[in-house]
């Protein structure tokens, strides 16, 4: 199976964890992606959904589904999205698409965290994938020595358009990726990062990891419970 097939497994799969009537939160990325077409087919058996990112918000709209303010939803029964690593406890590394500061607020009014993956996801120690970091652009030179200090290899991320800018988050803010860093206590790197002044939050979802991960393999969607 490729893995857009594997995607699009989990993300079929992930449509039972859609509740009737309410809310939904959907995450950012490709898998996220395959999710919201799937959504799409039974838009009317939902209230409507919060985006994670405009981009996210723009292909909920092209299904003709309804986009709520965060700020107008208390709660939500669950939030679906993917991620760059989940390891054997729920805590994964996300924001490969720079949406990890709207997603840890999305999901944090949800009830329950639903994690949509391709197999290649599942990792015995996170920090393989460069931990992405979204900063105040004034402070990003501050930051990224204090990310040198911590053990990692601080890299801000360009944008895709090659005039060597840094990419703009949603929020303005500028993004550095850590390569390096050797992540064995995830909650401890995750409140360690997000004290350094300057730092709007990092990819680190330990403190609020998934409670599901649907995980795609060649032998069918494997459900881990957290
Ligand atoms: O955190 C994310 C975006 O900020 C994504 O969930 C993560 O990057 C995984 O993306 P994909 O589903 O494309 O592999």
């Amino acid at each position: 199976m490729t893995q857009d097939e594997l995607k699009l497994a989990v993300a079929k799969a992930a449509i039972d964890y859609v509740v009737d009537g309410e809310i939904i939160g959907v995450g950012t990325g490709s898998t996220a992606n395959f999710f919201i077409d799937e959504l799409g087919k039974i838009k009317h058996r939902i209230k409507g959904a919060v985006a994670s990112s405009e981009a996210t918000a723009e292909r909920l709209r092209s299904h003709g589904i309804t986009v709520f303010d965060l700020n107008e939803v208390e709660t939500m029964p669950v939030y679906i999205d993917g991620a760059d690593e989940i390891n054997a406890g729920g805590a994964m590394i996300k924001g490969g698409g720079a949406a990890l500061t709207r997603e840890k607020i999305v999901a944090s009014v949800a009830q329950k965290f639903v994690c949509i993956a391709d197999g290649s996801k599942l990792v015995d120690v996170l920090g393989k994938f460069p931990l992405p970091v979204e900063v105040i652009p004034m402070s990003h030179a501050v930051v990224a020595r204090k990310l040198a200090a911590l053990g990692g290899e601080p890299r801000l991320r360009l944008n895709k358009n090659g005039d060597g800018q840094p990419l703009v988050t949603d929020n303005g803010c500028y993004i550095i990726d850590v390569l390096g860093l050797a992540i064995t206590d995830p909650a401890d790197i995750e409140d360690k990062i997000n004290n350094i002044v300057g730092v709007v939050t990092n990819g680190l979802f330990a403190r609020q990891g998934a409670n599901v991960c649907l995980l795609g393999t060649a032998d069918g969607v494997k459900k881990l419970e957290f």
